[in-house]
């Protein structure tokens, strides 16, 4: 049994509803809110180990709410083991981590993860995905999230027929249809061709820029990290090696001025 109720003339109804507006005679379906609440992050003394072996050495970091952080830094300094802490798949050996004003003990709600595979249930549609563990209302909030990814009139179908990209979109979908005030990118671009990786940092941008949340993307690619991050942190062997500010105009996609070129070499030496 599906999950949605939809019909095929729903959808098809609503699909050309959020590609071109609404017709003549035609009730309009309801809009989301175009903004939402961005969480500040904060993380005061964390030290992670793993038996004696510490991975995270008294770690201080404060991510303002609505923030664009990226976390670069070699395999292995951290970065994955940082994000685990946030979204309360972890918890720190000591010291806080706080989203808002809650301390993280246990999976945060406001919290959505994307990681490099999409990670999609092949026996649901695509709306479904989108819609999995919704409430009563997960209907309208699925069709806005597809629309926000430029997926609106693929509600119907398999994941399987899906290309990467849009595999990739719909699991963004799926992190955006609860509104979250922290989105944790784990290298959601990392196995995409030149091209698509490219519109999805377009895309990523325009939603975070349109909805407000904080996002924390972890890369190992410093220009994807100078071309979407308001700030890139440079986490090296378990400490802060570098933590500075990108203060170039946006949108950035396909800039490649002399002021971008210094700041990937300052975090290519720090890395
Ligand atoms: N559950 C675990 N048990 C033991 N060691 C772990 C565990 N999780 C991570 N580590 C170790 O912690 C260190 C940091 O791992 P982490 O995955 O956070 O690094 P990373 O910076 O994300 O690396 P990569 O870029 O390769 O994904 C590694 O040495 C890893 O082996």
């Amino acid at each position: 049994m599906e999950i949605f109720a939809a019909t095929d003339a729903e959808i098809a109804t609503r699909a050309r509803l959020s590609h071109a507006g609404t017709p003549p005679g035609a009730q309009a379906v309801p809009a989301a809110p175009r903004r939402w609440k961005g969480e500040p992050i904060r993380l005061s003394g964390v030290t992670k180990s793993f038996g004696a072996r510490p991975v995270l050495r008294r770690l201080d970091l404060d991510v303002p709410a609505g923030q664009f952080l990226a976390v670069v830094g070699r395999s292995g300094g951290g970065k994955t083991t940082l994000m685990r802490l946030i979204c309360g798949l972890d918890s720190a050996s000591s010291g806080d981590v706080l989203v808002g004003d809650t301390r993280v003990a246990g999976l945060m709600p406001q919290v959505r993860l994307l990681f490099q595979d999409a990670r999609l249930a092949p026996w649901q549609r695509v709306l479904g995905n989108v819609g999995i563990a919704r409430g009563p209302a997960w209907r309208e909030e699925a069709y806005a999230a597809l629309k926000d990814v430029g997926l609106a009139d693929r509600g119907r179908d398999w994941p399987s027929v899906l290309s990467g990209g849009q595999k990739q979109r719909v699991a963004l979908a799926r992190a955006l249809v609860s509104r979250p005030g922290v989105l944790l990118l784990d290298e959601p671009f990392g196995a995409l061709d030149a091209l698509t990786r490219s519109e999805m940092h377009r895309l990523t941008e325009r939603i975070w820029t349109e909805h407000g949340f904080t996002v924390v993307l972890i890369t190992h690619d410093v220009a994807e990290a100078v071309a979407l991050a308001d700030r890139v942190v440079v986490l090296r062997q378990g400490e802060i090696a570098l933590d500075v500010e990108v203060d170039l105009p946006r949108p950035r996609a396909g800039t490649d001025g002399a002021a971008t070129a210094d700041l990937q070499r300052r975090i290519l030496a720090a890395v």
